[in-house]
């Protein structure tokens, strides 16, 4: 049996960490912890977009441990408010946020604004950097709703507040297993394992 690809995951989110374990497994990759490492850089995310921020995730990781690193920088664009918080979503509240602080926030900001304009979407972009290679980038989206409250305890993020209409349910009523069917990550998970396989 052949050896199974380590890849190093380029985040500090539990969240993100989880669903890439299922991602991963799906396709026969080990995914590795950043906490398996000690001195690994802090990635500043200074970039205007989510493509900049993933590359920088992803290059900095790959570069420092020689190792191929996926880097993953996501966010929430709502329709009402010109797609923001946008690549600002991990610190719309704030510079530390919790979860839980920015999403409140996010239904101040949108009280009174009616079903038919809370249309928003989740966007995720991917790069897997390898050292010596040319990096892959892909990214997914998943269409939704912003609830005018919370429901459900799975996921993580703004997934509370994020309702499907096709399933009646927000993000975080989902099994967690149905979320990596779905979700933004799911699909930007997909078209990079394409982007691979056409890259050959
Ligand atoms: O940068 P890393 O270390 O990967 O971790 P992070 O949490 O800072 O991640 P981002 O910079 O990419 O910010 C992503 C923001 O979008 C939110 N987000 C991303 N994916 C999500 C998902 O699947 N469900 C809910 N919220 C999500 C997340 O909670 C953050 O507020
Ligand atoms: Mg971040």
């Amino acid at each position: 049996m052949s050896e199974r690809k380590k890849v190093v995951l380029a985040t500090r989110n539990k969240g993100k960490v989880k669903e890439f374990n299922s991602l991963f497994a799906e396709l026969g990759w080990e995914g590795i912890s950043l906490d398996a490492f000690e001195g690994v850089p802090e990635v500043v995310e200074d970039g205007d977009t989510f493509e900049a921020n993933a590359l920088k995730k992803a290059t900095t990781i790959a570069t420092y441990l020689n190792m191929p690193a996926v880097g993953d920088d996501s966010g929430l664009e709502v329709d009402a408010l010109g797609g923001r918080p946008g690549v600002y979503s991990a610190r719309y509240a704030g510079e530390h946020a919790s979860d839980e602080q920015n999403w409140r926030k996010l239904l101040d900001e949108l009280r009174g604004v009616p079903a038919q304009q809370r249309t928003a979407r989740f966007r995720c972009v991917l790069v897997l950097a390898e050292p010596g290679k040319e990096p892959m980038v892909a990214q997914g989206t998943c269409e939704g709703v912003i609830a005018e409250a919370p429901e459900g305890t799975n996921g993580f993020g703004y997934d509370p507040v994020f309702y499907l209409p096709d399933k009646g349910v927000t993000m975080a009523q989902l099994p967690p297993e149905e979320k990596n069917r779905i979700s933004h990550r799911a699909m930007a998970m997909g078209n990079l394992l394409a982007a691979i396989k056409r890259q050959g």
